[in-house]
């Protein structure tokens, strides 16, 4: 399926009734298929290139090592998490074997100064980062390009609601983002039918930053009931829309399922996948006023996510 594009530097340039064209086209866009290739991104070539280069590294060790980074006790978001450990589809209720995939994950830079102490034990648990030269520089360089490339996505986003385009800067200070490096190995000769590289599932954030690898198919979106696959031409990402946009929407915007199939003889492909999170305690409630959805936090909705998925 070729996604809609939409150039983000073009908007950001754009004045009067240009401006306003582009953010009813990603409004649309959001309406329609919730996922959507990003042109126009500005993130530098060499801190993509370095992010690469690091995941390729670290997946590239001994079982044995990257276990020195696995999550310090069970439940904790950040570190390696290794093969067969995860299975997304039961974030929908729905049992599967886990996804055939490692990945290794992050979460933010800092601590801010006053932080809940629920968010102190979930998502500012320290990433413990693996001991490979210029891995964590790379890592720091890439989390730091996503979050500055995810607030003015949602500078967009408002525009495109017809709300003030500060409507949700609240959101986008000290979010509790993540970033995950993806590895899921070669398949071999027979594939069980239920089991997939990353089941069925809907992201939980507000939106969701992914680098394929290029040339590496396999991502899948549901459309009409049919799974469609999905590429990024280099030199793009691909936006989707989380299950907390369709909550601030009610509806309007969609959190489309989305799955990376797995295929008897598929080579190896990676992918990096920047999960934008509001401040823990950032209410999300519907932007139009009506009781669609109950209020949430965005961090205890985020930590009950997560813990539904592990196995
Ligand atoms: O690897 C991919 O292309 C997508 C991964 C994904 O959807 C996820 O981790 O939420
Ligand atoms: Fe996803």
């Amino acid at each position: 399926m070729a996604l809609a594009t939409f150039d983000l530097a073009a908007f950001e340039a754009a004045h009067g009734a240009a401006r306003a064209q582009a953010a009813a086209d990603l409004d649309a866009i959001c309406r329609d298929s919730g996922f959507l290739i990003l042109e126009g991104h500005g993130v530098p070539e060499a801190v993509i290139d370095g992010i690469w280069q690091a995941a390729h590294a670290f997946f590239a060790q001994p079982a044995d090592q990257k276990a020195r980074v696995a999550p310090p006790h069970p439940g904790a978001p950040y570190g390696w998490i290794g093969p067969l450990k995860e299975a997304l589809a039961a974030s929908k209720g729905v049992e599967t074997p886990p996804d055939l995939k490692e990945s290794f994950n992050g979460g933010p830079l800092a601590v801010p100064d006053q932080v809940h102490a629920d968010a102190l034990a979930f998502c500012y648990q320290p990433t413990p980062f693996p001991n490979l030269e210029g891995f964590r520089p790379a890592w720091a360089a890439y989390y730091t390009a996503m979050e500055d490339l995810a607030a003015r996505i949602m500078r967009a986003f408002a525009a495109a609601l017809g709300l003030p385009e500060d409507r949700f800067n609240v959101a986008v200070k000290d979010p509790i983002s993540a970033l995950r490096a993806l590895h899921y190995p070669a398949t071999a000769a027979v594939a069980d039918a239920d089991q997939q590289r990353a089941g069925a599932h809907t992201d939980y954030g507000t939106l969701t930053i992914l680098l394929p690898q290029a040339d590496r198919g396999g991502l899948q979106v549901q459309q009409g009931g049919d799974w469609v696959d999905v590429t990024a031409p280099e030199g793009t990402f691909v936006i989707n829309i989380g299950d907390l946009m369709a909550r601030w929407t009610s509806d309007a915007w969609v959190s489309t399922l989305h799955r990376v199939v797995a295929k008897p003889h598929q080579p190896a492909r990676k992918s990096l996948a920047f999960f934008h999170q509001p401040g823990w305690e950032v209410e999300v409630a519907p932007l139009d006023g009506s009781d669609t959805y109950p209020p949430v936090l965005s961090g205890p909705y985020l930590m009950g996510k997560f813990q539904s998925t592990g196995t």
